[in-house]
């Protein structure tokens, strides 16, 4: 993977060394900055990053200071950006699980260096659960669909990502009713996801491919719903 990564002086300890990590196992990493301890203003490494992530420049990005808080903020004032501040190896999985978070904080002051590592791992590691979570995220999509301006006033120049969900049906599994769940193609062609049937609440594995002609084939343990 693409991983953007910044922080500021607080951070940048443990940047440094999640940067070794990361290109151990296999990714290009773009470091941002900032490149020492010296005091500096978070905004202005992370926020770069967190473009660069949305721009699809970098898969993902991680941004770290002494809370993860400040720097949280700014990755979220990016459309596009979904960031997960995480403390703990659960806040790391719920992150991806639930929010498809494509950048995480983290808090240099707050875990010790074991703690961050998990967390990149578990980050890395773990699918977005799609779903009802799909659905959650798709009204804060949508909220930026009609809010572009930015806080000077500009638009933003990304797409906006509501454009990117497509609607699908499934028999469910159990109880064989058609039910109706939202795609989002930007996430891969091929994807699986966990959905609750809403007559039964039978929890359908779902298998969503994505071919050439942007046609959607819907999978499950049991069938094939084309
Ligand atoms: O070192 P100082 O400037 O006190 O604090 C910087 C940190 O305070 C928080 O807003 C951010 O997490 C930032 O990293």
């Amino acid at each position: 993977m693409r991983i953007a990564l910044a922080s500021d002086h607080a951070g940048f300890d443990y940047k440094e060394r999640i940067k070794l990590f990361l290109i151990e196992s296999g990714h290009h990493v773009h470091d941002f900055g900032t490149n020492s301890d010296v005091s500096v203003d978070y905004p202005v490494y992370i926020r770069p990053a967190a473009e660069a992530v949305a721009a699809g420049e970098c898969d993902r990005g991680i941004v770290l200071g002494g809370s993860g808080n400040g720097e949280a903020i700014v990755a979220n004032r990016v459309p596009g950006v979904r960031c997960a501040l995480c403390w703990n190896v659960e806040t790391a999985k719920l992150g991806r699980e639930h929010n498809n978070a494509n950048v995480i904080s983290i808090g240099q002051r707050m875990i010790d260096f074991e703690e961050a590592i998990a967390i990149v791992q578990t980050w890395l590691e773990t699918p977005f659960a799609g779903g009802r979570h799909l659905r959650r995220i798709r009204q804060i999509d949508r909220h930026h669909a009609s809010h572009p301006a930015d806080s000077n006033g500009h638009e933003s120049p990304l797409p906006h990502r509501t454009d990117l969900i497509d609607q699908a049906s499934y028999i469910c599994d159990s109880c064989r009713e058609e039910f109706s769940f939202p795609v989002d193609i930007s996430d891969g062609a091929d994807q699986q996801v966990l959905e609750k049937c809403p007559i039964c609440c039978h929890e359908n594995t779902i298998q969503v491919s994505l071919d050439n002609s942007g046609r959607l084939t819907i999978r499950g343990d049991q069938h094939i719903n084309g």
